[in-house]
């Protein structure tokens, strides 16, 4: 049985025992009782969760009837640590917060780009090189997210954390989110009961919660203060994220009442979303790039016909090696950009999403939602329905975002919810493509990288769907 029914706790116990893989235990409760599923929590203390992977639904949900699906109080309490930002915000104080990220994400936009190239040529690169001469082994996850935490941070505060150091230091913050973000994943798998004892008596994983929302809160106190400084400094032109929320707040009173908490709540979910979703969604696709030669193939062609385009053969030069790719060169790649759709519906970094309904009401697929009701999407799950698919849904085919002309198949995107969808959309997700492709395109055209025989890759059991013991690899020269 994929869910065993106990007297008193109903299917907790089965949501307990799937934890540490709960992403193919709900592939699995999809496949045995269809695409919607009430899991049912105990009578006493009642936690039930609608389980869908219905893209009927995900569209009613995140589209047609979203002001009837807000984040909710549930959420709020589980990803407190987020403060009022726009993550964890619904209506109004969403609305707001929403509209200013978009107008400092616009207003950054291509600084970002820049710097993306900048980080991969003069960090990501030199760094990987080095890797040639030892011929060691290395995780390549743990670089990739020091490279997305230390282009983020930049993005953010203008100055580098320096991760991508070659004796990989570990960052006081990025430990600390690690610590936060596993925290909040059990309190989504065990009972609010618990997980709040446990809080009270500072014990286990919400100890160290506890400690990694004082270490936040000092370290961005830290940022926020030197970052007023470097602005007091006459003549200092600031183009960062940071600068972009202190002046909303000097335009608009109604955020300086609440001093640098608004700024410190800004900023901290776009650290996390930078970070670890951008870093996920790079591993996996590049996991997927190494387990499939021949997708690695293509994409090195089409590569090859924008270096050649761009490096400057006409005038007989030898073309500059290691050769990094413009962001902007990149976007026009049609197999390079179906196979990192591909990966990220296998691999979605967020594999589920949560939502919470606020009035009674009628999902698309005919099931009754309570008031209340907390609805868990499970994007995993929909990308291994045969039913939305095809049969071979498991399978990494980068070919089926392609149609007969050559073209990308726009509609597919429809399906595809690794961004979520609708007035809620991911905000970053320019910015998440545009740093892995960067990368990718890089590492690919430069390096010959192979897995560690041996080593396994598994998802972690996490709210982002990041490795649980990371990727080792071997890196050679892609030329001699
Ligand atoms: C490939 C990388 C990324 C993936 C797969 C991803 C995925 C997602 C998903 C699934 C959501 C939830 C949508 C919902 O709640 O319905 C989201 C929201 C969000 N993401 Fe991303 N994200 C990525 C990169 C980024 C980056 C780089 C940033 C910013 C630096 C960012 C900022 C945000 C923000 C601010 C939201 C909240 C939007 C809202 O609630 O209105 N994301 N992202």
């Amino acid at each position: 049985e994929v869910i065993t029914y106990w007297p008193i706790l109903a299917d907790l116990p089965s949501l307990l025992q799937n934890a540490h893989r709960v992403n193919d235990w709900l592939v699995e409760v999809a496949n045995m009782y269809g695409s919607t599923k009430l899991l049912r929590g105990p009578f006493f203390a009642p936690m039930d969760y609608l389980l869908t992977c219905d893209p009927r639904n995900f569209d009613h949900i995140f589209k047609t009837n979203f002001s009837n699906y807000p984040k909710g109080q549930g959420y709020n309490k589980v990803f407190d640590i987020l403060g009022d930002g726009v993550f964890n915000s619904d209506f109004d104080r969403w609305h707001g917060q929403r509209s200013l990220d978009r107008t400092a994400f616009m207003s950054n936009k291509s600084m970002i780009s820049t710097l993306c190239k900048k980080m991969v040529e003069e960090e990501l690169v030199p760094l990987l090189s080095s890797f040639v001469k030892i011929s060691s082994a290395v995780d390549l996850e743990d670089i990739f997210l020091r490279y997305t935490f230390d282009l983020i941070f930049v993005a953010i505060f203008g100055r580098s954390p320096k991760c991508l150091s070659k004796d990989f230091p570990v960052h006081e913050f990025a430990r600390a989110m690690d610590d936060a973000l596993e925290a909040i994943f059990y309190r989504h798998v065990t009972h609010s009961l618990w997980w709040k004892l446990c809080r009270y008596l500072r014990v286990g994983k919400e100890k160290r919660h506890q400690n990694a929302w004082k270490t936040i809160d000092r370290l961005m106190a830290q940022y926020i203060s030197l970052k007023k400084e470097d602005l007091l400094k006459e003549g200092h032109q600031q183009t960062d994220l940071l600068s972009s929320y202190i002046q909303f707040q000097k335009e608009k009173n109604k955020y300086s009442s609440d001093g640098d908490k608004f700024l410190r709540d800004s900023v901290l979910g776009h650290l996390s979303a930078g970070r670890d979703t951008t870093g996920a969604a790079l591993s996996w696709f590049f996991y997927m790039i190494l387990r499939h030669p021949i997708v690695e193939a293509k994409i090195l062609e089409e590569l090859n016909d924008i270096y050649t385009k761009s490096s400057n053969f006409e005038n007989e030069q030898i073309p500059k090696r290691p050769w990094v790719f413009n962001p902007g060169d990149l976007k026009g790649l049609v197999y390079f950009h179906a196979a990192l759709c591909e990966a990220l519906r296998l691999h979605p970094a967020v594999p589920i999403n949560r939502k919470e309904a606020l009035r009674e009401d009628v999902l698309p697929d005919g099931t009754k939602v309570k008031p209340g009701t907390t609805i868990i999407l499970s994007v995993y799950a929909m990308a291994r329905l045969e039913c939305i698919w095809g049969k071979d849904c498991l399978e990494y085919k980068p070919e089926r975002w392609i149609d007969e002309n050559g073209k990308f198949r726009q509609e597919h995107m429809d399906k595809l919810f690794a961004f979520g969808s609708g007035p809620r959309i991911c905000i970053g997700k320019d910015i998440g493509l545009t740093m892995v492709k960067t990368a990718v395109a890089a590492i690919v055209f430069n390096f010959h990288i192979e897995l560690v025989k041996g080593h396994n890759v598994y998802p972690k059991p996490s709210l982002v769907l990041n490795m649980k013991d990371g990727m080792m690899v071997q890196v050679k020269p892609r030329f001699a």
